[in-house]
């Protein structure tokens, strides 16, 4: 035994070797980890910036969108800056006076200027699109709606961006736009829930716009779009005079037109009783919505409200013809549509009406039955009730409920079911609902035909996996020192043997 002396012989590797080759690891590891995050981490981010105008017939609004500059191609990465409201009233109202239309926007372009950073104005497009105002303004004389357009034109082209130009849009562009939008904000082109329908209510005119299965019985209607690898076909349509405004004043003629008219005295029921205004008929007849001009009339009226709800919803329905339509299903005035399909966001003048009529949660009965108890409000009440809201606004609430809600079930079709489907909306995502992202999106390329390509992994997830790995690396490293460095019994061979 005293020659079989058990002695503890160390590990045969020096243990400075062990620990040095332990920090090494240890140092790779990090090093690898802080690589990973600092190649995958994103770059600091720099904004790219495009303006768009929307030259509505009520009032102009510029939109400034941003986005990271080295991310334009992926989708949901644009959105709404800022958005400065035009003082005065839109585009078309300069007729008289285009030059006028040009020195309106100078105040909101100077804000342009201050909130884009100098070293980008110049790569910073610039779109001017006019909608119903205008295109009823051409209606009348195209050599006006032309001078205007040069007037902002010259304007425009005085800052320092890059000018691309100011059209008026048709109304199949402004409806699927619209569309676009929406849906690129809700992010609905990347995920398998489909996309939503685009409602959008003007002064002048109003769209609708959504995917719908049938073929479509009219190429008018029909748009086709490939957009994230995924074919879209769209039904759309832009009703010309059907944007509030004009609706009344096409209302208010065939009231004028009716023998509802004694003594200068038009009564109305969509206005609040109390309501008294003198109005010319000028004011009514002065645009091509409204045909018929009235012969042998007084030069102006006393607009009476009695505040009836349910007779008003009679006297709106007079505006929409559905005698006539030639496909299997149409909405009003011979106009092809078919039944509407799925979700829709309804924004623009359908969100403001409603949602100050505090309308935008109830279901079809509820509003209807709500909306009749606020035209039977006294105009007084009403006054006093919202002392800050625009009268013009005040005024008119009852009768753009009324018409809105008449137009989405007498026009569009929906039912008390398909009612519930409608979200009124402003925004998404902080950037206003409207035509003018869209524009935008498609002019500068920013919606791919394709899906574009992507890491397998997201960033996070990326990381993520490093570490793992790199921890799993690590305690395998322990483990195995640990298992190395276990003492080891050696038995001295006796002398003998050797
Ligand atoms: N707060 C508000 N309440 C009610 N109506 C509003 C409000 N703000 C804007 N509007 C209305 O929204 C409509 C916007 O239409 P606009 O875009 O100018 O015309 P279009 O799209 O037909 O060219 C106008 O009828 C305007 O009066
Ligand atoms: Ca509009």
């Amino acid at each position: 035994m005293d020659e079989q002396r058990e002695m503890k012989v160390k590990n045969p590797w020096h243990r400075p070797v062990i620990i040095l080759i332990i920090v090494l690891i240890a140092i790779g590891i990090v090093v690898m980890v802080a690589t990973a995050i600092i190649q995958n981490k994103p770059l600091h981010q720099k904004y790219k910036y495009g303006i768009v105008l929307d030259a509505g017939s009520s009032h102009t609004s510029v939109f400034i969108y941003e986005w990271p500059a080295e991310k334009e191609n992926n989708t949901g990465m644009v959105r709404q800056k800022h958005a400065c409201d035009v003082k005065g009233k839109g585009i078309s109202s300069y007729s008289g006076n285009p030059a006028g239309a040009g020195s309106s926007l100078t105040d909101c372009m100077a804000e342009a200027q201050k909130i884009i950073p100098v070293h980008r104005h110049q790569e910073t497009p610039v779109y001017l699109g006019a909608t119903a105002g205008m295109r009823l303004l051409r209606m009348e004389d195209s050599s006006l709606s032309d001078q205007v357009l040069d007037a902002v034109e010259r304007s425009l082209q005085t800052y320092p961006f890059d000018y691309q130009g100011a059209r008026i849009i048709t109304g199949q562009e402004e409806g699927a736009f619209g569309w676009i939008t929406v849906n690129y904000l809700s992010d609905n082109f990347r995920k398998a829930s489909g996309t939503i329908g685009a409602l959008d209510l003007g002064g002048a005119s109003t769209q609708i716009t959504f995917v719908s299965k049938e073929n479509s019985e009219n190429p008018e209607n029909s748009m086709d779009f490939r957009l994230y690898g995924n074919p879209y076909h769209l039904y759309t349509h832009s009703f010309l005079c059907y944007g509030k405004d004009q609706v009344l004043k096409l209302a208010l003629a065939k009231k004028l037109q009716s023998l509802e008219m004694q003594e200068d005295v038009l009564k109305d029921a969509c206005f609040h009783h109390g309501y008294k205004a003198n109005k010319t008929l000028s004011s009514v007849f002065n645009t091509p919505c409204v045909s018929e001009k009235l012969a042998d009339s007084p030069k102006s009226f006393i607009h009476w409200g009695t505040g009836d709800g349910v007779e008003c919803q009679n006297a709106v329905r007079k505006v929409f013809n559905h005698s006539c339509c030639q496909y299997s299903t149409c909405s009003f005035n011979g106009v092809y549509q078919p039944p509407v399909e799925g979700h829709f966001g309804a924004f623009s003048a359908f969100y403001f009406v409603m949602n100050f009529l505090n309308l935008t949660n109830d279901d079809l009965e509820t509003a209807k039955a709500k909306l009749i108890n606020y035209c039977s409000t006294p105009w007084e009440e009403i006054k006093s009730s919202y002392p800050s809201v625009k009268e013009k606004y005040l005024a008119e609430y009852c009768f753009s409920g009324t018409y809105i809600l008449t137009l989405l079930e007498d026009g569009y079709n929906f039912t008390s079911t398909t009612f519930k489907n409608i979200e009124f909306i402003k925004k998404i995502a902080d950037s206003d609902a409207g035509w003018t992202l869209g524009y935008m999106l498609n002019l500068t390329n920013m919606i791919p035909a394709e899906a574009p390509d992507t890491p397998p992994l997201p960033h996070g997830g990326f990381v993520s996996l490093m570490l793992v790995l790199s921890l799993l690396i690590f305690s395998l490293v322990i483990v195995g020192y640990k298992c190395f460095r276990r003492p080891v019994v050696y038995s001295s061979a006796p002398k003998d043997i050797v």
